[in-house]
């Protein structure tokens, strides 16, 4: 299955378990790799047919803009589904980084996998 990618997609979100977190914007900066099958768009040339990267992006924006949550895993998982409930997602692999959250680490986070991985047919 091809693979559409998004990498070091900053968002601007409140999120955090402390409380001087909860009344400040933070930074996170997303990588997503999101499967389907892109030879009918590339065959007919069409957006329509493929995962518009660009409406991902934005939605993504609006996601982070609406919610605030504690945990970087609150907003992986919700996110995922967000995603997977409002584009033809089979499966997607998500990471979330929080840079400059730990002393001396340049980021932390996570990365998480959901969905079902399509079997290869080359
Ligand atoms: N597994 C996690 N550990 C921690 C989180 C988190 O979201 N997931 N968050 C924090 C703080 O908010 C941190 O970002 C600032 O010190 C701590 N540990």
């Amino acid at each position: 299955m091809d693979r559409i990618f998004i990498e070091a997609l900053d968002v601007d979100t409140v999120i955090g378990v402390y409380e001087w977190e909860r009344t400040i914007l933070q930074s996170l900066s997303l990588d997503l790799v999101l499967t389907t099958d892109i030879r009918p768009a590339a065959a007919s040339d069409d957006l329509r047919l493929t995962l518009d990267y660009a409406a991902i992006c934005q939605r993504i924006q609006h996601f982070a803009r609406e919610h605030r949550f504690a945990l970087v895993e609150t907003f992986a998982e919700r996110l995922a589904e967000t995603l997977r409930h409002e584009f033809p997602l089979t499966w997607l692999e998500l990471t979330v980084r929080k840079p400059g959250a730990v002393p001396h680490a340049r980021s932390v986070g996570l990365t998480i996998r959901r969905g079902t991985l399509p079997k290869e047919n080359v």
